[in-house]
């Protein structure tokens, strides 16, 4: 039986949201551990864009044993970027696994090493989990993220990077320290280029309420970006200097077939180009 609630969510936000809270009961006892879609929340941001959260992904155990994984044997580095024309350090360590033959992933003028699912197994289990909790989703990349503490954190930016379709799915799961995620409607001049440099405050002008959301990411959770919200929202996870602890965040993207996307690459900014690729550019491949 499937129930759809509204609710005054205010967990979430400084501000009040209205959210629909879907609640599957028969998902709570049929689907094995570690999944658990009993509790699955909707914030719709308008024009195709949603977002979907689910606070217990997985139990808390299995959060820490993977937690624990990944802290120890991924190979985090903290690279140097380029920001507004300056070189940066990346406030936070990072990592790329893709699979083999898509294009590379590039931003900021840093390409990571691209490594493979096959050298981390227990990435595989996490996939393999998201895409049970997702239906119909197929992700063939994987961003991580650690934060070592409250001073790291990730400026506003959005993932519409070339290699990913315009209305591409993002799955966000979250291990460790619980960390405020925020979301933050675009205006037509805000610059869409990656903003590591400052803290989003000092930078951004006051959006209205309407135009901002905010999540606590916890422990073990899933959060999904669908629809446009990478054409049409930044997001960003601040520095919380009371976040002494280490969080481990992991985004899974799906990278379209690199053929296409060289050829984008190549030929970009072609107003004729853009007109015959246009019906190319949401093409999802398996
Ligand atoms: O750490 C997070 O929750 C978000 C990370 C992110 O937005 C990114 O890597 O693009
Ligand atoms: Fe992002």
């Amino acid at each position: 039986m499937i129930v759809v609630l509204v609710v005054n969510y205010e967990e979430f936000g400084r501000m009040s949201l209205r959210f629909k809270e879907v609640i599957d009961s028969e998902s709570e006892t049929k689907i094995p551990r570690p999944l658990d879609l009993g509790r699955r929340q909707t914030l719709d941001l308008g024009n195709g864009s949603e977002i979907v959260y689910i606070s217990k992904f997985v139990s808390s155990d299995q959060a820490w044993t993977w937690f624990d994984f990944l802290n120890q044997h991924i190979p985090w580095t903290r690279p140097t970027i380029r920001v507004f024309g300056r070189s940066v350090v990346q406030p936070r360590d990072t990592c790329y696994v893709v699979n083999p033959g898509l294009t590379t992933y590039s931003y900021s003028g840093y390409k990571p090493h691209a490594y493979t699912w096959d050298d981390f197994p227990p990435l595989k289990d996490i996939l393999n989990a998201v895409h049970e909790a997702l239906p119909g989703s197929s992700f063939n990349s994987l961003l991580l993220n650690r934060y070592k503490g409250g001073n790291d954190y990730v400026g506003w930016h959005s993932d519409d990077e070339k290699l990913y379709a315009l209305n591409q799915e993002i799955a966000s799961v979250s291990f460790g320290c619980e960390r405020d995620f925020l979301l933050k409607k675009k205006s037509n001049k805000t610059s869409q280029r990656r903003n590591d440099e400052e803290p989003p405050a000092k930078k951004s002008k006051k959006s209205s309420v309407a135009d901002t959301h905010s999540f606590v990411l916890k422990h073990g959770s899933l959060l999904v970006m669908k629809g446009y919200t990478q054409r049409d929202w930044m997001h960003s996870v601040p520095k919380r200097l009371k976040a002494e602890a280490t969080r481990i965040n992991l985004t899974f993207r799906h990278v379209s077939r690199y053929i296409l996307n060289m050829t984008l690459h190549c030929f970009r900014g072609g107003f004729l180009t853009r007109l015959w690729m246009l019906p190319l550019r949401n093409w999802d491949c398996p």
